[in-house]
């Protein structure tokens, strides 16, 4: 059984990916622009869903690095689709390690995206409703 580490995720699991050698520095730890790469890909995915088009990140808040990802690490993002503007909407984006086979859980990083949908020129676009 999953074991969380302080608290539990917050949001729809988006993403789950392999932490790997070449995502890594010399000491083992993976970057972390990798993982940010891939919470902007979660966040794409999930943004896309709800506009129900073409979505790009028009801006991450504050991000901080609670614990290191190792490799062999499965990433798990989480997003929320916290609010939702005109053309604009902003994501509770949540990245948890799975620890290297085991079932232990814990919080590597969160932020908030801002994404906006838009239409096939390239310019912000309406939000559909639900
Ligand atoms: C450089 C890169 O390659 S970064 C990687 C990918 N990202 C990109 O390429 C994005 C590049 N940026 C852009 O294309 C444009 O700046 C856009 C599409 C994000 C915004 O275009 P603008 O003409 O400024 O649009 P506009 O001012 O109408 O804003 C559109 C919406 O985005 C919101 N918004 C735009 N920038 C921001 C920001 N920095 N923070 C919060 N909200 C923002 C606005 O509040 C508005 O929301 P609303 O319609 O819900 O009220």
């Amino acid at each position: 059984m999953v074991q969380y580490v302080e608290g539990r995720p917050v949001g729809e699991l988006t993403l789950r990916t392999l932490a790997m050698p070449a995502d890594a520095n010399a000491a083992g730890d993976i970057f972390g622009g990798w993982v940010m790469a891939q919470m902007d890909l979660a966040c794409g995915i999930r943004a896309a869903e709800r506009a129900k088009g073409r979505v790009v990140t028009a801006a991450v808040k504050e991000m901080s690095f609670a614990k290191p990802m190792k490799i062999g690490d499965t990433l798990c993002i989480y997003t929320h689709i916290e609010r939702v503007g005109r053309t604009s909407m902003t994501l509770k984006l949540q990245a948890w390690a799975q620890r290297y086979l085991s079932d232990v859980m814990e919080k590597v990083t969160e932020a908030d995206f801002i994404m906006v949908a838009l239409d096939k020129d390239g310019k912000p676009s309406p939000i559909p409703a639900e």
